[in-house]
């Protein structure tokens, strides 16, 4: 069989979901000794067989001596890998081109690439979106993919891989199987209204199916160990002017990052430092000093740091040891999730004193400025971090888009539920309709059309 032939067999198979365009990129980071450039298209095998002279056996690597293909002129000499549709990454023909990672090579051969009729560059996530299109990856997985790409901790690695991989995937498909087997229920009643005892007792087999789904739509939204880890815990520090709060961070991010002055106040603003502790990826956030504001600016940082305080996972208490014995407890706070205290300067003052009270057992003592005591309170940090979004199944929801579907989901079931005896069989399953639609809106299986453009431009380009 010919490359035109193979290539046309391949895109009867995918029923040319993705368009007949053949896209090229270099898949391969800037810089290395090795670069590849990835292929996707019924061209792909054209553009072998053009620079390579032969389109060697399916998935098999074979050094081959890259030519241009008007010109002649050897390119590079690398190994060319041939995937033929389906049974490719994108659904499609792909060739993926290995060759040496010098600059003016990989231009020359993804030059002599594009110069075959059908080829052209590809956009940024074009080939994760070809999978999409072509059935190889709901967008579930599309979007775990681009997490696992951009993981910056271990934990973000571990959870992109599971999303990456289906388990979010197959999580929602199976709520959303369950729902339609419900609805299906609901929906007998409809069809068989005029036999008198149908509808009642479809409708009692429905209810136990729904609630489940309900609760364990809950249980989903509830858990924020997936955003937790995606985005960072949100570490607050907080606490009395001057007593060090930026110098903490300095010293936590073993680097300069916020203005360490004498001078009360000189936190106006929030500053954020993202930091990997433990292998999880940590927020920390200086919070400009709360007292009673001196001007309008300075107002303005405390109401921010008091929204961020009310949002954090953690709030660590600075105090200055040598200004005295530490609160009983943090002054003018709303209660945030979890606070400790952080005693500061450690090297002026005894500070080291034992603290009773709320600050019981989650009390530090440290000086930001000599480092004593930051081994213990990182440890303990990266403990909070590990215990908080560890255990159990992998989270259902990551993203905040994941979020609204589910909570979309939930608000149709919880309409289903409160109205299961009064409303009749078609509001009903129309509920349950809604419910398992938001719920295919999050793999991808249902209207997505306008969700495209958002989700493949995280990728980069050649992914
Ligand atoms: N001796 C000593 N001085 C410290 C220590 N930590 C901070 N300081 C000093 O305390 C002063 C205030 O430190 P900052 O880090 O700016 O305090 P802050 O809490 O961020 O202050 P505001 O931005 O005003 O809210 C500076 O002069 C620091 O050098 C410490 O551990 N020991």
């Amino acid at each position: 069989m010919s490359v035109q032939e193979k290539s046309a067999a391949g895109k009867g198979a995918i029923a040319g979901a993705a368009g007949g365009d053949t896209i090229a990129a270099v898949s391969s980071g800037r810089g290395g000794a090795v670069a590849v450039i990835r292929l996707s298209g019924p061209a792909a095998g054209d553009v072998v067989l053009a620079l390579a002279g032969r389109v060697p056996e399916p998935r098999r690597a074979v050094l081959a001596r890259l030519r241009h293909p008007d010109s002649g002129e050897p390119l590079d000499q690398g190994l060319v890998l041939w995937f033929p549709a389906p049974r490719s990454a994108t659904g499609e023909d792909m060739a993926e081109l290995q060759i040496h990672g010098g600059r003016a090579v990989v231009a020359a051969v993804l030059g002599a690439v594009l110069a075959v009729p059908g080829t052209r560059p590809a956009q940024a996530g074009e080939f994760t979106r070809r999978a999409f299109l072509n059935g190889r990856m709901d967008l579930t997985e599309a979007e775990g993919l681009a997490d696992l790409i951009g993981a910056e901790t271990q934990a973000q690695r571990r959870l992109a891989f599971s999303h990456a991989f289906g388990h979010l995937g197959q999580r929602v498909e199976d709520w959303r199987h369950r729902l339609v087997r419900a609805m299906a229920l609901v929906e007998a009643g409809i069809d068989f209204a005029d036999e008198d005892d149908v509808p009642a007792e479809a409708r009692a087999l429905a209810r136990p199916e729904v609630e489940a789904l309900q609760r364990e739509l809950a249980q989903a939204l509830g858990d924020r160990r997936g955003a937790m880890v995606r985005e960072g815990a949100l570490i607050a520090i907080a606490g009395l002017p001057n007593a060090g709060k930026s110098s903490l961070i300095n010293a936590l991010a073993a680097r300069d990052v916020a203005i360490v002055s004498d001078e009360p106040g000189t936190t106006r603003d929030l500053l954020e430092v993202s930091l990997d502790l433990d292998g999880h990826k940590v927020m920390l956030v200086d919070t400009a000093g709360l007292r009673e504001a001196e001007g309008k600016v300075e107002a303005e940082g405390i109401r921010r740091a008091r929204a961020r305080i009310a949002e954090a996972d953690l709030v660590l208490w600075v105090h200055d040891v040598a200004a005295g014995p530490a609160p009983d407890e943090a002054p003018e706070m709303e209660a945030p999730a979890e606070l400790w205290l952080v005693g500061n300067k450690l090297d002026r003052g005894a500070g080291g004193e034992s603290v009773a009270g709320r600050w019981a057992g989650r009390s530090f003592a440290v000086s930001a400025r000599s480092g004593e005591g930051l081994d213990v309170l990182t440890r303990a940090l990266g403990g909070f971090v590990t215990d908080r979004t560890a255990g159990g199944e992998h989270p259902a929801l990551i993203r905040e888009r994941h979020r609204a579907s589910a909570a979309e989901a939930s608000a149709h079931l919880g309409a289903a539920l409160a109205g299961w005896e009064e409303l009749d069989d078609a509001l009903l399953a129309e509920e349950l309709r809604l419910a398992a639609r938001a719920l295919g809106r999050m793999t991808g299986a249902i209207g997505v059309d306008d969700l495209l453009d958002v989700v493949f431009r995280e990728f980069c380009i050649g992914k």
